[in-house]
């Protein structure tokens, strides 16, 4: 069983409980009595490299990596920084998050939040609007392709953002397929965990104009986010560098800055184009 398989496992456990405890009725009312979601497209879109800092307390990677009492402190010091989106991971038992931390960081902050979990259900999508996300993450390696488009829909009904995940060319093809207007391309394998920072630029030649192209995963400084500028990025994500570091909110300054001129991709252009 791949690690991706067994985070699901628990994830489908963990979210029969919550359906037990949570009507779906009365998520929506929730969700209909939440503010507007703000604008992640104009957000992540323009000349500069975006930056999603994300909270993240430990994963199946690299196990515990910040205690993180207060979720919302670390993303008031994100936005403080500069940062563009804050992704919260709500999933519990890889890397000990909750919907509660989503709901503190959105009272805390007025930029765009991204929901990143693993979403198997619309239910999901509901809980992610209640607590006041923006965008939801959907992770193509997760979903068969009429799950993947029903999701799609669904986010798009209810206001949420859908940043769809890819890892190979299959799993692009698909997400473009399926209308995806926002694409994470994850270094990270999440069957095997392996990092390759090379997948971006393999899999962004074959992304449209018009689709955000987002680099996940492995981005230590300001270095990695040029290389990925440079491939044709127009934001990137970043949670262990982040969380680990001394100073997270300097940490982000230092990303927005090089991001605010990438100089290679006006002075060559994007790798795709050379
Ligand atoms: O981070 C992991 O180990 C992981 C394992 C399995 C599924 C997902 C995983 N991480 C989620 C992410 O995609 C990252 O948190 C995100 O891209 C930031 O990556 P990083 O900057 O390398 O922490």
């Amino acid at each position: 069983m791949s690690v991706l398989d067994e985070i699901l496992d628990g994830v489908r456990a963990d979210l029969a409980d919550r359906q037990r405890d949570v009507a779906l009725t009365e998520l929506q009312e929730r969700a209909q009595r939440a503010p507007a979601t703000k604008d992640a497209y104009a957000a992540l879109g323009g000349d500069k490299v975006s930056v999603i800092a994300e909270v993240k307390r430990s994963s199946p990677s690299k196990g515990a990596l910040a205690a993180i009492a207060d979720p919302a402190a670390l993303a008031s010091d994100y936005e403080a920084g500069g940062a563009h989106v804050i992704s919260v991971l709500t999933e519990r038992r890889r890397f000990g998050g909750s919907l509660e931390d989503l709901a503190a960081v959105r009272a805390a902050v007025d930029i765009p939040i991204l929901r990143k979990d693993f979403v198997v259900t619309s239910y999901q999508l509901w809980e992610a609007r209640a607590y006041g996300a923006d965008l939801a993450l959907l992770i193509v390696a997760a979903l068969d392709q009429n799950a993947l488009i029903s999701l799609i829909e669904r986010a798009e009904s209810i206001g949420l953002a859908p940043l769809v995940e890819v890892h190979t060319e299959e799993e692009l093809d698909r997400a473009l397929d399926a209308g995806a207007r926002i694409i994470g391309v994850n270094a990270r394998d999440l069957k095997t965990l392996e990092v390759d920072r090379d997948v971006f630029a393999r899999l962004a030649p074959k992304i449209p104009d018009g689709v955000i192209k987002i680099a996940e995963s492995g981005v230590r400084g300001p270095h990695d986010l040029l290389a990925y500028a440079r491939a044709g990025a127009d934001a990137v994500l970043v949670g262990e560098s982040l969380v680990t570091g001394k100073d997270p909110r300097a940490a982000v300054v230092d990303l927005v800055t090089a991001g605010a001129h990438p100089a290679s991709r006006f002075d060559n252009g994007p790798e795709r184009q050379q």
